[in-house]
């Protein structure tokens, strides 16, 4: 069963005059396990998609289903992680990713070691008792990534997490998300404007058209991972990078 089923969903914002088609019509399924790219051009509606996905907004026409369940209100049981981090100011790194726990009723001392093996994972254990303005940006985000994990979820939309990071950053974390991703292997919906960070990450990559945004192509990537350097310098890599470049340069973005 799919662990994502969007069955013509169309979203259209305000009405008459006024009214902005930004996204749809869109079929997709999305199998659990797979790590499924957004690439489009700005306001082509991918924020939007994985809004409706997560249930806080509503599609105009079609329905979403998560794991045969239909998508009615607000979904807690999918990790989240947004370009702003969800980080609060009054709580230490640990009291944030406890807070996620304390959102869903869940006791955060069953959960101590699955936290320190998370803030391990992504060399932050000597910051678990700091408070987020002590950290850097890359920290910061690093944090909110363990906020969207710690419950452990099946599914996990991850909406321009790396968009504001340097690009070392960014490289790093990457590699955090595939390792963490090839380890438990949760479900990823994953926006990025990268060509290069969608192939690099994803098995498949949706290729979403200019406003209203349609997924016209998705491309499965058949590379190995893990797909560090070695595999990044492939030609099958750049074969993959060129291809989707070349979808844009028709649609005139590039
Ligand atoms: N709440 C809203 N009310 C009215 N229009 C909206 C609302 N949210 C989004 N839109 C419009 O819908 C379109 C798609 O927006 P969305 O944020 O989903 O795009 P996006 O692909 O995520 O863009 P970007 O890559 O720039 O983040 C845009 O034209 C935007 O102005």
């Amino acid at each position: 069963m799919p662990q994502i089923e969007i069955s013509g969903v169309s979203k259209t914002f305000g009405t008459g005059a006024e009214a902005v088609h930004a996204f749809g019509p869109v079929d997709m399924n999305i199998m659990p396990g797979e790590f499924v790219s957004l690439l489009g051009p700005s306001g082509c509606g991918k924020s939007t998609l994985m809004l409706m996905i997560a249930g806080l907004v509503d599609p105009t026409e079609g329905r979403i289903a998560l794991a045969g369940r239909e998508v009615h209100g607000p979904q807690t049981d999918i990790g989240i992680m947004f370009q702003d981090n969800t980080l609060v100011p009054w709580r230490t790194v640990r009291g944030n990713i406890e807070l996620q726990l304390e959102l869903r009723s869940l006791p955060p001392r069953d959960f101590r070691e699955r936290i320190d093996e998370l803030l391990t994972s992504v060399d932050l254990m000597a910051f678990a008792d700091r408070h987020p303005y002590e950290l850097s940006g890359g920290m910061q985000q690093r944090a909110a990534f363990c906020q969207a994990m710690v419950h452990d979820p099946h599914l996990m939309l991850l909406d321009e997490p790396l968009g504001k990071l340097d690009a070392m950053t960014r490289e790093r974390i990457r590699d955090d998300l595939q390792a963490l991703w090839q380890r438990q292997k949760p479900t990823v919906v994953f926006v990025t404007h990268s060509i290069e960070e969608a192939v690099q990450l994803s098995t498949k990559v949706a290729v979403v058209t200019p406003r209203p945004g349609r997924i016209e192509r998705l491309i499965p990537i058949d590379l190995p991972y893990p797909r560090d350097l070695s595999v990044k310098n492939t030609p099958e890599f750049t074969g993959y990078v060129r291809e989707i470049q070349e979808i844009f340069r028709g649609y005139g973005v590039l």
